[in-house]
C-alpha cells in the first residue's frame, strides 16, 4: 500500500528516515490490534476474557484483551456490561481522567458512542447531551446508549440524565452558549487511521481531502468553543494523522479564541506530538497499541457564571 502519496505526505511528519520508515512499514505490516472493552459496570474480579497487562495510563475499567477474543459475541456483552472499542479511543479520551466534578457535558460528534460512554462511566455528570447530525448514525448510538445502561432513566433520575440530539454544532452554540463543563469534539476527519482496520479511504492522503476536513473540524471546534463554560474545558480529538487536522486545528483554535488555554495532560507526556510546542498527544500506528489517535485538552480561561441550563431548555431541544 506504500504509495507516493503516503510517502510524501509521511515526510512532512517525519524528519528521521527511520521513523518516517516505521510509520509506512505500519500501513504495509498493520500490527494486530487487540480487542478492547469500556467496563459499563463494576468489572468482575474474574474476567471473562485473558487480560493484557495495562499500560500505566490506562483507566480501571478498561481492560485491553488478548489476540482472539471476541468480546462483541459474548452474552455479557448483549446484557450491556461493557461496550467494544479501539484502545486508540481510550487513549484519545484519556485526558478527561484528570478532571473532576464536571456536572454537564456535551459530545458534539458522538455516534457511535465510545466517547461518550468513556465520559459518562467516568465522570458521572449530572446532564451529557450527546449530539450526532447524521441520521443514520443516530440510531447506532441510540442503541449504543439503551444498551450500555445509560439512556432509558427514570422520571426519578431527572438531574441525571443522558439526552441524544441531531442538532448542527452551529445550532447548539446558539441555543447552549457558555453552558457545558466539557466539551468533546471527536472530529470527523480523512479517516487515515482506518486503512490499519483493511477498510478503504479513497484520497485520505490527498490535500484536498486534508483541507476539506481540516475546514469542517475548524467549524465544528469554532462553535463547540462556545459551548465551553467559563473555566470549563474543551478535548478536541481525531482518529488521524495529518497535521492539517490535528496540531494546526489546535493552533488555529488558540489564535482564534485566545481566551482558550492548552493544558498538559501529565500521564500522556511520553505521547507528545514532536510536531509543535503545544500539549498534543498522539499515538501512532507503529506503536502498536491502536491504530492512532490526536488528542489535546484547552481550557476556557474567562471566568463568570455558567449559563444554567432549564427544564425548559432541555424540552425545546429534538430529544431522541
Ligand atoms: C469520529 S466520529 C465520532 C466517534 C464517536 N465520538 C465515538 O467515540 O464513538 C465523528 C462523528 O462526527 C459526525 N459528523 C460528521 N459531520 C459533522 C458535522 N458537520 N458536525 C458535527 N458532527 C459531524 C459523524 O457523523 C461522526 O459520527
Amino acid at each position: 500500500m506504500s504509495s507516493k502519496l503516503l510517502k510524501q505526505f509521511s515526510d512532512r511528519l517525519w524528519s528521521d528516515p527511520p521513523l518516517r520508515d516505521r510509520f509506512i512499514q505500519a500501513f504495509d505490516q498493520p500490527p494486530p490490534l487487540h480487542p478492547c472493552i469500556l467496563w459499563c459496570e463494576d468489572p468482575p474480579s474474574e474476567r471473562p476474557f485473558t487480560v493484557e497487562p495495562p499500560q500505566p495510563w490506562q483507566p480501571e475499567r478498561v481492560d485491553r484483551l488478548s489476540l482472539g477474543a471476541q468480546p462483541g459475541k459474548h452474552s455479557a456483552h448483549d446484557r450491556g456490561a461493557y461496550y467494544c472499542l479501539d484502545f486508540s479511543s481510550v487513549f484519545a479520551a484519556s485526558p478527561l481522567l484528570q478532571l473532576s466534578d464536571i456536572k454537564t457535558a456535551i459530545d458534539v460528534c458522538a455516534a457511535p458512542g465510545g466517547k461518550s460512554l468513556f465520559t459518562w462511566h467516568n465522570l458521572q455528570p449530572d446532564l451529557l447531551l450527546c449530539n450526532e447530525v447524521v441520521g443514520k448514525r443516530l440510531g447506532t448510538l441510540m442503541a449504543n446508549l439503551r444498551r450500555c445502561q445509560v439512556a432509558n432513566l427514570s422520571e426519578q433520575q431527572v438531574r441525571t440524565s443522558i439526552i441524544a440530539t441531531q442538532l448542527d454544532p452551529q445550532l447548539l452554540a446558539q441555543d447552549f452558549s457558555q453552558a457545558f463543563q466539557l466539551v468533546l469534539v471527536d472530529a470527523p476527519c480523512s479517516g487515515q487511521s482506518l486503512l490499519l482496520k483493511q477498510k478503504k479511504v479513497p484520497g485520505c492522503f490527498h490535500k484536498v481531502t486534508l483541507n476539506r476536513n481540516a475546514n469542517r473540524q475548524k467549524r465544528i471546534i469554532g462553535n463547540a468553543a462556545q459551548l465551553v463554560a467559563p473555566q470549563g474545558y474543551l478535548l478536541y480529538m481525531t482518529c488521524t494523522y495529518s497535521l492539517e487536522e490535528n496540531e494546526q486545528i489546535c493552533q488555529w483554535l488558540l489564535k482564534k479564541y485566545p481566551h482558550f488555554q492548552s493544558v498538559p495532560v501529565p500521564h500522556l507526556l511520553d505521547y507528545q506530538s514532536h510536531l509543535t510546542h503545544l500539549p498534543c498527544y498522539r499515538l501512532w500506528p507503529h506503536q502498536g497499541l491502536g491504530a492512532g489517535a490526536f488528542t489535546a485538552l484547552f481550557q476556557n480561561q474567562n471566568l463568570g457564571e455558567i449559563t444554567a441550563i432549564s427544564r425548559e431548555d432541555l424540552a425545546a431541544i429534538n430529544r431522541l
